[in-house]
């Protein structure tokens, strides 16, 4: 196939050229008409890059983070450098910072530093002491051999091994408060860390946001089992069912990643690959689409595994008033979302405690893949999500309900409205 390169990136032919250097081209003879129309196809093409790019760097990502999960699940002692606490005690591993340094590392070279504004969950400045530098020089070798696979996803890979100094700057790069104007990309590097740190589900997730609006979202859920029914159970188990017959990689049977377009129409997902396999984007992607089941007798529920993050009681009222028979799927991580999109469940409920502010990170690229696969997300009041208030969900009402359809999401919203001043949330 034709190809030209830009630094160490080979691009197929069809990929365009950026805009500017056309735009040059044509506007001597255009018509205002023309260059609108004209402007309009490259920011269309902009788009397709971004997101063909965003779902590389978290296929690429996924792959770090099975291979730290790996070392995590290692009998004690012998995986005690890979993870830490942060102030609040939650955990916090290699993979956190390696993701976030690989992606803000890639996203850079593709589309430029001073175009790339990135909002992320990790904090280079636990990773500064003397005491982190046995952590620090694990996030260094995984950082440098996720990259030196970059080119096999079609992404572009480092001249030379990134330094410790240039992996923190990377890390730290991710600063941005997001707000109302301009673009941000929003990363959580590895979502549900707790399910990751105990073997269980967890997912990579990355979005765009311009203006305020998500315009495209990636998840990466690299735990996403062969049975939808084995969401409800503990990783373990399924470890034990997959040695009887492993699934491969680029098969269908474990992973995937799931991505979107605002306003394109489809969801997308793609079966985990590893750099060995072409990367295509249509090839290798099935379109996925929200269940069609209205009924809350047949309905599947979905919410947080810890208590401490959603109230229980509260979704188990709510479940048992709109009259929805079977037991929560009580999943780690935005692999929730991802279950709503795939039409493996029907509704996904989140009740944190009063004063908890949910972060864009938590949530964006989850819900542009469930609109786009045909549901409905919203703050539990029916308002939709506010992206463009910073890193911070300001605004949200009470919780976050995510629905395959409006039947069953006005049904949760009266059914709030009904409970919520008896409730003590
Ligand atoms: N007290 C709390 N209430 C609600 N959400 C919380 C919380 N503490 C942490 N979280 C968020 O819940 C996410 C995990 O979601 P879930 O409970 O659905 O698995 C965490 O993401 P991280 O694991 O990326 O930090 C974190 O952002
Ligand atoms: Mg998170």
């Amino acid at each position: 196939m034709l190809s030209f390169t830009i630094n160490t990136v080979v691009f197929p032919i069809q990929v365009p050229v950026p805009a500017r250097w056309r735009w040059r081209r044509v506007c001597a003879s255009a018509t205002a008409e023309n260059r609108l129309a004209w402007a309009q196809q490259s920011a269309c093409r902009d788009r397709d890059r971004e997101l063909e790019v965003a779902v590389k760097a978290v296929q690429m990502a996924c792959g770090l983070c099975q291979r730290v999960q790996e070392a995590l699940l290692l009998p004690a002692g012998q995986n005690s450098s890979l993870k830490t606490s942060k102030d609040d005690q939650s955990p916090v591993t290699v993979a956190d910072w390696a993701v976030q340094a690989t992606v803000s590392w890639v996203l850079s070279q593709c589309f430029g530093e001073e175009h790339t504004s990135i909002i992320a969950e990790e904090d280079e400045s636990e990773l500064s002491s003397a005491e982190s530098t046995p952590l620090l020089d694990l996030v260094v070798s995984s950082v440098n051999r996720c990259l030196r696979e970059a080119p096999s996803y079609g992404l572009p890979g480092p001249d030379k091994e990134l330094r410790r100094n240039e992996i923190v700057e990377l890390i730290g790069r991710c600063n941005s408060r997001g707000g109302p104007k301009g673009r941000f990309w929003v990363l959580d590097p590895v979502d549900g860390t707790l399910g990751f740190v105990r073997g269980d589900q967890y997912a990579i997730a990355l979005a765009l946001i311009e203006d305020g609006e998500v315009i495209l979202g990636v998840l990466g859920c690299p735990n996403y089992p062969m049975k939808k029914e084995w969401l409800n159970y503990h990783q373990r188990y399924y470890r034990i069912v997959s040695k009887l017959s492993p699934p491969a990689f680029g098969s269908w049977h474990k992973g995937c990643v799931l991505y979107a377009r605002k306003g394109g129409g489809q969801a997308w997902m793609q079966p985990l690959l590893d750099a060995s396999q072409s990367l295509d984007l249509e090839k290798s992607a099935r379109v996925i689409q929200v269940s069609s089941v209205s009924d809350p007798a047949s309905a599947t529920f979905c919410e947080p595994v810890e208590k401490a993050n959603s109230s229980h009681l509260f979704t188990a009222g709510l479940a048992h008033s709109v009259g929805v028979r079977k037991q929560p799927l009580r999943v780690y991580s935005m692999v929730k979302y991802a279950a709503v999109a795939r039409g493996h469940a029907e509704i996904f409920m989140k009740f944190a405690r009063a004063g908890y502010k949910e972060k864009v990170w938590d949530h964006a690229a989850g819900v542009v893949i469930i609109q786009e696969a045909g549901g409905v997300v919203t703050d539990a009041r029916g308002s939709p999500l506010d992206f463009s208030k910073g890193i911070y969900l300001e605004g949200l009402d009470r919780g976050i309900i995510a629905c395959s359809g409006a039947l069953l999401h006005r049904r949760i919203i009266e059914a709030v409205d009904a409970s919520w001043d008896s409730s003590n949330l």
